[in-house]
């Protein structure tokens, strides 16, 4: 049978979620294309927070990055938004003009931040808080401007104002209510946050309605209705999302707030379904991952045909990312006639608890300060468990604080993480089955802490306790299949004579049998440093790039960037140049940060004619390898010039052309200390001196600016390339893979990498087995125009 077109518009987290779901149910059963407008594969949005919090990074939050989608045969267009649903002929149609068929169409196009249409609101410096973009713009922001402005003090406007004030901004927050988060916290409680916020530097204007944002270029204030100004250089809207629903209108589907949807997902046409915050299911849409997350699961049941008892909507639980503001609510927060509390007040350790209670049985929670029982409150919540045996006192406090305190009291069905709705019966059953020692397996098995990372510590409690003692801070092996770390690995494959993947795999215990993307172009790596002669490299194990011999860009067209030794070229590589990029369009030509002329925009399916055409080698601009050598004019030309860079550069390009390392190795040759090159921020990097070469290592311009090291002076260019030599073998042969020299130094200190690097005979041994595996380089342009079974990868699918 002929698989099914799935097709799913918005690739976020609750879409993206769904299709784990599908795969793990039925890996065969659909031809997968997905469509994101934004230019990234699905990452977790929650952790937005936290990067403006500076709590972690951007590359730390991807959910599932490329090589996921290439591995489970998913076609994604990222950067393409889709702007047509034709459900005559089945077809989606993007904004590129790519009109694609479906049998299956999956609408998971989540929600816009809210946007006050206030005159001013298009101003620059105005922005919602969404995307990585959003976060980016208010990241740089913070580095130029002073004041910002959140308009909104619910969950997203606090998290958004404690993050910029951590990026050194003064914040205030202008809120419509009497109290913050009126949604989630009773006046009480809405006043102690507000406290703890006030002390730690957040300013607040309270019961405020914006009229206008004021500026002319960008934004200077805003004022209210009542007529009070404020002065700004950034505003952040913070009130409130709206489900993207416009697509579904547009095609006739029934659309209220969110798209309306059955218990099963589906939408008013059977073959179109919803999921997550677009969709409105029983009258109600959804703001947070929980809900979405049990809606994911109901769908993969019922397209793969498992049988399930649909969806009947979520009692939902929220807590607020900013520390030092523990607080929890969950339900219903206000009193009626109906509903009683049971509430008490400390106001000296500033903690508030609040139950509500209807037909003996709890209807909504709020707790601010102290947050320990959330669970406990919440489990019995849920089960909707008559509570009259309980005392006020006893169902607002625990009983002996010691039993109830332990996870050892906890029943198994207890929810430990909320997000992903894993109980401490599900944690310590995977932790038992599968020898789980540490928290990021215990994420990986059964996801629970990996969505806002709140239940982290009772899940390290729930291992800790499975495990009968303290959870180790266990060395991680190189990913979850393995607990064989770097040296371990490297040790046991030499040992052993393993020489292929599938061999280290299967001898070596690995838990998948196929591996994983991360151990994929690591163990490839590995093996062909250890046995660089027998090693046949795996193509399919390196990551996608590599596999292209080409950088895939935000739009997914493709860069050309030729090699050009030492960033010298001529009148003919010039011409080719020029007649290749008008021959196939190419949009954009520039010289890139490592001297080399790039063409960018390529599409996929002109790669192969391109490079034939041009005529000249892969310049490796996306390999773990190096990538250029900077050189300056030198001593031919600059009348400060001491050494012939350019001659030297073009040596050491050619000499480490396509030979494989840990991470990307960037070289530059100076022929003087004024270092025109930036030779002091270059993994190694030369600067010519009147008596020779002074050589640096360990440097790095990136994200994490790290000057290099001086190593030594050297008298000629022959020691200089004997020197780097032995150098790019050390490091190919102590670096993790995917560490790059900086690191890699620091690990191992600089005293003792130039230790051996000045050790004569250490130096001739690793020279020695460098010049080996230099002697097997291919260029992969070459070879893919010589193997016609290679042109598959470049061919564009057309439905
Ligand atoms: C800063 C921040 C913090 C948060 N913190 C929490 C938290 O602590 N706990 C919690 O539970 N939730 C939190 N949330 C909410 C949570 O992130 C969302 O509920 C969740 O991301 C929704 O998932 P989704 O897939 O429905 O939508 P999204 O993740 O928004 O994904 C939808 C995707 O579809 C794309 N798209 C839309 N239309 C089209 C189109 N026509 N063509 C192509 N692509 C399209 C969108 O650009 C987007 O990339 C937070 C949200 C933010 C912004
Ligand atoms: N920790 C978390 O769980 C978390 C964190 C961030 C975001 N989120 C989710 O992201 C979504 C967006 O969050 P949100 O806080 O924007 O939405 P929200 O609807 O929860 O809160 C918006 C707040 O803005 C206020 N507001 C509305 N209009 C205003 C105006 N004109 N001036 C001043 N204040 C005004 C409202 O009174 C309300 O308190 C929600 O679904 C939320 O659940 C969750
Ligand atoms: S580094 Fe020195 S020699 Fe090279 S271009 Fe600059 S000034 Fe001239
Ligand atoms: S509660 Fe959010 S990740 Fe567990």
């Amino acid at each position: 049978m002929s698989k099914q077109r799935l097709v799913m518009i918005g690739n976020g987290m609750a879409g993206v979620r769904c299709m784990e779901e599908i795969l793990k149910r039925d890996g065969e059963r659909f031809d997968i294309t997905i469509f994101g407008d934004e230019p990234y594969p699905n990452y977790n949005r929650i952790q937005l927070s936290n990067i403006l919090q500076g709590k972690t990074k951007q590359d730390e939050i991807m959910m599932n990055d490329w090589s996921w989608y290439e591995e489970n045969g998913i076609t994604l267009y990222t950067n393409e938004r889709v702007t047509e649903i034709n459900r005559e002929q089945k077809t989606v149609v993007s904004e590129a003009g790519r009109v694609v068929a479906y049998d299956v169409l999956l609408m998971a196009t989540g929600s816009s931040a809210f946007i006050l249409p206030v005159p001013g609101h298009q101003l620059p410096g105005v922005t919602g808080f969404r995307t990585i973009d959003d976060c980016n713009m208010m990241i740089q922001t913070a580095g130029d401007y002073k004041k910002a402005v959140v308009i909104g003090g619910g969950l997203l406007g606090l998290e958004a104002a404690r993050g910029l004030l951590n990026l050194g901004m003064e914040v205030e927050v202008v809120h419509l209510m009497p109290h913050l988060m009126e949604v989630q916290l009773d006046a009480p409680a809405g006043e102690l946050l507000k406290k703890d916020l006030e002390a730690q530097g957040m300013k607040f204007l309270m019961e405020k309605k914006t009229a206008e944002i004021l500026g002319h270029e960008r934004v200077t204030g805003l004022r209210f209705d009542d007529g009070t100004e404020t002065s700004c250089d950034l505003v952040v809207m913070a009130v409130g999302i709206r489900p993207n629903t416009q697509l579904a209108k547009a095609a006739g589907l029934a659309v209220n707030r969110g798209i309306v949807v059955n218990d099963y997902m589906e939408t008013s046409d059977p073959s179109i379904f919803a999921v997550g915050e677009c969709n409105e299911h029983n009258g109600l849409t959804y703001g947070l991952v929980a809900p979405l997350y049990e809606q994911a699961v109901v769908l993969a049941d019922h397209i793969c045909d498992k049988g399930t008892a649909g969806y009947h909507g979520s009692v939902l639980s929220t807590q607020l990312k900013v520390s030092g503001c523990d607080l929890f609510s969950a339900g219903q927060i206000y009193e009626d006639d109906d509903t009683k509390a049971i509430a008490a007040k400390d106001d000296v350790a500033g903690t508030y608890k609040k139950v509500l209670v209807r037909d003996n049985k709890i209807a909504g929670i709020v707790l601010y300060g102290d947050v320990s029982d959330s669970n406990r409150l919440f489990r019995i919540m849920k089960q909707g468990a008559d509570i009259s045996e309980y005392t006020k006192a006893s169902i607002l406090h625990k009983g002996n604080e010691e039993e109830e305190l332990s996870v050892a009291s906890m029943p198994a069905e207890e929810v430990i993480c909320g997000c992903n709705g894993v109980t401490k019966g599900a944690i310590v059953q995977a932790v038992l089955e599968n020898d789980l020692k540490t928290f990021e397996q215990v994420k990986s098995c059964t996801k629970a802490g990996g969505s806002c990372g709140k239940c982290k510590p009772l899940v390290v409690q729930v291992l800790e306790h499975t495990l009968g003692g303290a959870v180790q801070e266990e060395k991680l092996g190189i990913c979850e299949c393995t607990k064989l770390d770097r040296d371990e690995l490297v040790e046991a494959i030499k040992n052993m004579g393993l020489k292929t993947a599938k061999e280290v795999r299967n001898v070596l215990g690995w838990k998948h049998e196929e591996g994983c993307a991360k151990c994929r172009p690591a163990l490839n790596f590995y093996l062909g440093m250890i046995w660089p002669q027998e090693h046949e490299d795996e193509k399919q194990s390196r990551l996608v790039n590599e596999r292209m011999h080409a950088n895939i860009q935000k739009d997914g067209t493709y860069s050309v960037i030729p090699r050009m030794y030492g960033g010298v070229t001529d009148v003919q590589q010039l011409r080719k140049l020029a007649d290749v990029a008008e021959k196939y369009n190419v949009p954009l030509i520039k010289l890139t940060g490592g001297q080399r002329l790039g063409l960018f925009g390529v599409k996929k399916e002109d790669l192969p004619a391109v490079w034939e055409e041009l005529g000249m080698p892969s310049g490796y601009a996306y390999g773990k390898t190096l990538r250029t050598v900077k050189t300056c004019v030198g001593a031919a030309f600059c009348r400060f010039g001491t050494q012939d860079s350019m001659s030297l550069g073009i040596a050491l390009e050619k000499m480490f052309e396509g030979v494989d390392t840990p991470h990307k190795v960037k070289m530059g040759v100076s022929a003087c200390p004024r270092s025109c090159v930036e030779s002091g921020v270059k993994d190694f990097g030369v600067i010519g001196v009147e008596n020779g070469f002074q050589i640096y290592i360990g440097g790095n311009g990136g994200t994490e600016v790290k000057e290099a090291k001086h190593l030594c002076t050297l008298a000629t260019q022959e020691e200089v390339l004997r020197l780097a030599g032995a150098f790019v073998q050390y490091y190919r042969e102590t670096g993790k893979y995917l560490e790059r020299t900086a690191p890699w130094m620091e690990r191992l200190g600089f005293e003792h990498i130039k230790e051996v690097m000045m050790d004569e005979a250490r130096v001739a041994e690793l020279y020695a087995r460098y010049e080996q595996v230099a002697a097997k380089y291919r260029e992969p342009w070459a070879e893919v125009l010589e193997k016609p079974e290679l042109h598959a990868l470049y061919e564009v699918k057309h439905v």
